[in-house]
């Protein structure tokens, strides 16, 4: 057929053909000069960091502990969310922080105000692996904790909450250190209505094969694990049931509900509730839990201890919250419920109160203020990044 076509029309055969092969080479040509230029600017934006690291900071201040009372203390997941705002804490206290992280969902920028203090010491590393180092104490919080985030990998989320907590009840076991180990109200899965409020004497109801099971029994293990250590190798265990946790920091792409809604209504996009949202969730703030965590650290009990808000919201409300507080018309799309999601969560805070004397502090009003803030400023930020890119 090729042969028996005229010369003109073998010209324009191979013009459409040259078209198409040169579209495609810019096409690839473009991919690979982006994927380079790429490359370029995350080794430059390390380069920067490093040099960063060595201009002279000025650090918030911290207290001076004398040696007697300085400890040295290990925050696996210590760039996450909640990770770094312990750190914080803790920096601020007077002690010598480590940070172990393998930036899964951590990020750098959440402490990147410590780094060079002489306190401080960050290191990256994936605590599926052991860890050898010198410590007093380990708030052990490694681990993703959005549901989309642990989803993404069950197997890594299994693996992070089993092995990584036998690594660090392990190293705990070594050096004589007290541990305290996050666990979550995801422990009592979707709740049978007869157990709520949830108190720590319920043994929960989780699917052990569904979605979420990776992360529910990953941290069922992690607990287990912490009093099989505790009993056989007498290491000092505290166990923190953590409840739903809000505040700055949260991550951009999280996929929860406060940081969704609060970036949906600021970017006036419609509000997604998954389901008829009758669910319930009931929200604390960020440093009410950081000052529980310091607090059952620092205590002689032992067993597990609920820490979270009761002040409890149908997820509906929850939209129509966020909507008043920032003064939009968004509207409130209902999508498709999620498989397993736990119907009602509230904490049963009593044994916090008796044993801890703790209770959150911040209202609702004030945690959603500081949270909207933060992740204005950041959508500014993104912003700025754009308009920036778009002008190279
Ligand atoms: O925030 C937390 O601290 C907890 O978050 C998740 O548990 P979950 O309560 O399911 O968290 P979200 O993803 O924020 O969902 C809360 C509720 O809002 C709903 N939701 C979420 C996001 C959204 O855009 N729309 C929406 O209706 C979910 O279906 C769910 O009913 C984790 O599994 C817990 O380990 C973690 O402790």
């Amino acid at each position: 057929v090729y042969k028996s076509i005229s010369t003109d029309e073998h010209n324009s055969i191979n013009l459409i053909y040259h078209d198409e092969f040169a579209e495609k080479m810019i096409d690839s040509n473009t991919d690979e000069e982006l994927k380079l230029a790429q490359d370029k600017i995350k080794k430059l934006e390390e380069r920067l960091d490093d040099l960063e690291c060595r201009i002279p900071k000025k650090y918030e201040t911290v207290k001076f502990l004398n040696y007697q009372v300085r400890k040295r203390i290990l925050v696996t997941g210590g760039a996450g969310f909640v990770g770094s705002h312990l750190v914080d804490y803790l920096m601020k206290q007077g002690h010598e922080v480590v940070v172990a992280d393998n930036f899964f969902t951590g990020s750098k920028k959440n402490v990147r105000h410590w780094i060079g203090h002489p306190n401080f010491e960050l290191i990256q590393h994936d605590i599926v692996n052991p860890l050898y180092i010198e410590i007093d104490q380990i708030y052990h919080l490694a681990s993703p904790a959005s549901p989309i985030h642990y989803m993404y990998n069950p197997v890594k989320t299994i693996k992070t909450n089993t092995l990584g907590t036998i690594n660090m009840l392990g190293l705990a076991r070594r050096v004589g250190a007290k541990i305290l180990i996050a666990s979550t109200s995801e422990v009592y899965g979707d709740p049978d209505p007869s157990h709520h409020p949830q108190s720590e004497s319920y043994w929960g109801h989780v699917n052990p094969i569904g979605p979420r099971a990776c992360y529910d029994e990953g941290k069922r293990v992690a607990e287990t694990l912490s009093y099989a250590y505790a009993k056989q190798e007498k290491v000092d265990v505290r166990v923190a049931r953590i409840f739903n946790t809000y505040g700055p920091r949260m991550h951009m792409n999280d996929g929860r509900v406060v940081g969704n809604f609060i970036l949906q209504a600021l970017k006036k996009e419609a509000i997604t509730v998954y389901g008829d949202g009758k669910h319930t969730r009931s929200f604390q703030y960020v440093s009410d839990l950081v000052d529980g965590m310091v607090m059952l650290m620092d205590s002689n009990y032992t067993q597990p201890v609920n820490l979270g808000n009761p002040q409890e919201h149908t997820i509906q409300e929850f939209a129509e919250i966020i909507k008043e507080f920032l003064n939009v018309k968004s509207e409130i799309q209902h999508l498709n419920g999620v498989e397993d999601d736990p119907q009602r969560r509230k904490p049963d805070i009593s044994r916090a109160k008796k044993v801890l004397d703790w209770e959150p502090k911040v209202s609702l009003k004030k945690g959603l203020q500081l949270t909207i803030d933060y992740f204005r400023t950041e959508l500014e930020t993104q912003q700025l990044d754009v308009e920036h890119l778009d002008a190279l």
